[in-house]
């Protein structure tokens, strides 16, 4: 094991890499003070007002009930949606494996510093200075066999295994994806005439890109001072997360009665659809993005799989004609790439380890009407 890791992975006071798998106790490094104090509520069917909303793809009024949760929680969890739960098993099974790997040969596919692609922490770990309980493996459809490639230098027996689960996983991923935009558009009101017509002007389905991300939280000594993932939203369009048979994935509610989280119950065969931003810029506000964080636990390691659907990097994203109608749009338009510069100024602005509605966000910066703002501190209901 190398002694200075590349800098985008876990390191210890020592700027060693930290191996979390092993720890024995939380380091200072790792503790995030100030982030368990809101209370933690079960998601469950039988939880009221505090459900996570469910959607079944197979339900005639599918759309009404998207169109609600969007609205209501930017997230809902997905049934019937046609993925395979005996694949979503494998998937699960072949990244559990691969996590299990001895260090050094994860260490093959680290990310370096300026890659979008690779093994590491999340993106956002960069622009915090307290280090999560987490590690992660960024990979896109088209590099998916070179970054494998990395891990099972000698395109074995393991290798193949993986990538076939795993290309069978994406095919089926992305035929979902755009059933799911297809009925996000209906949702939204549109008649099949507008639908027809915002894909020939945009092109959104066709073009949305995919992006992986797999997720490994390692057990925890001591889960309350502890983050596997700091609270964030997702940047893209609209994010798939398969979640193992631990929950961890927790959604932030604003009161009344209370501020609080909500937390996603591990429903066997279901996966989890989160809205982000730019999401939130498309459909003028009327899809609400989505602040979630993941905890991890002191018994088993979690593991998820997040599959992003994100507009082209370069390709401006603004408010659609069709949702906006006679009033006013409610973001300006920018692009992809764009909106990560502007999420990093969030976060140095709002000194990344505040709560959620302390800071401005991404999208209060974004938003049109607070251009003239002189600062003050926004909250998003
Ligand atoms: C396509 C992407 C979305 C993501 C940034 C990335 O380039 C690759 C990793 C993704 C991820 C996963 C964990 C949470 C997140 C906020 C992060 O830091 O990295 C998301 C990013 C995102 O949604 O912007
Ligand atoms: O692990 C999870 O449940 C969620 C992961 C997540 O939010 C992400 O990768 O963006
Ligand atoms: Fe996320």
């Amino acid at each position: 094991m190398p002694s200075t890791p590349p800098s985008q992975l876990n390191k210890d006071p020592h700027n060693r890499y930290f191996d979390l798998g092993a720890a024995r106790e939380v380091p200072d490094t790792h503790a995030w003070d100030g982030q368990h104090e809101l209370p933690v509520v079960d998601g469950g069917v039988g939880a009221g007002d505090d459900a996570v909303p469910v959607v079944d793809m197979r339900d005639p009024r599918a759309a009404e009930a998207v169109a609600r949760a969007s609205e209501q929680w930017g997230a809902f969890l997905l049934e019937g949606h046609g993925v395979p739960t005996e694949l979503l098993a494998r998937v699960e099974a072949g990244i559990a494996g691969m996590f299990a790997l001895p260090t050094p040969e994860k260490m093959r596919a680290a990310r370096h510093d300026g890659d979008l692609y690779g093994y590491g922490p999340p993106l956002i770990a960069s622009y915090v200075s307290k280090n999560m309980w987490s590690e992660g493996y960024t990979l896109t459809p088209a590099n998916l066999h070179a970054e494998f490639r990395k891990i099972w230098p000698d395109a074995g027996q393991h290798y193949r295994h993986f990538s076939g689960v795993m290309e069978e996983f994406l095919k089926e991923m992305r035929s979902l994806a755009n059933r799911l935009m297809e009925l996000f558009l209906v949702a939204l009101g549109l008649t099949a005439e507008q639908i027809a017509g915002v894909e020939a002007e945009h092109n959104l389905t066709e073009s949305m890109t995919e992006t992986m991300h797999l997720n490994w939280y390692p057990k925890c000594p001591d889960p309350t001072r502890a983050l596997g993932l700091k609270g964030h939203t997702d940047s893209g369009f609209f994010t798939f997360v398969l979640q193992s048979q631990v929950p961890g994935l927790h959604l932030f509610r604003h009161g009344p009665p209370v501020d609080r989280w909500v937390e996603v119950p591990a429903v066997p065969g279901a996966l989890i659809v989160n809205i982000g931003d730019l999401f939130q810029i498309l459909t003028n506000g009327r899809f609400r993005s989505v602040y979630h964080r993941v905890v991890v636990n002191r018994e088993r390691e979690r593991i998820s799989v997040a599959y992003f659907l994100i507009p082209p990097a370069d390709v401006k994203v603004a408010p659609l004609k069709e949702v906006v109608g006679g009033g006013k749009p409610a973001y300006r338009a920018l692009t992809w790439s764009e909106s990560i510069v502007v999420r990093k100024e969030a976060f140095a602005n709002h000194g990344a380890d505040l709560e959620f509605g302390k800071g401005r966000t991404a999208l209060d910066m974004l938003s049109i009407s607070s251009d003239e703002d002189d600062g003050a501190e926004h909250h998003r209901d």
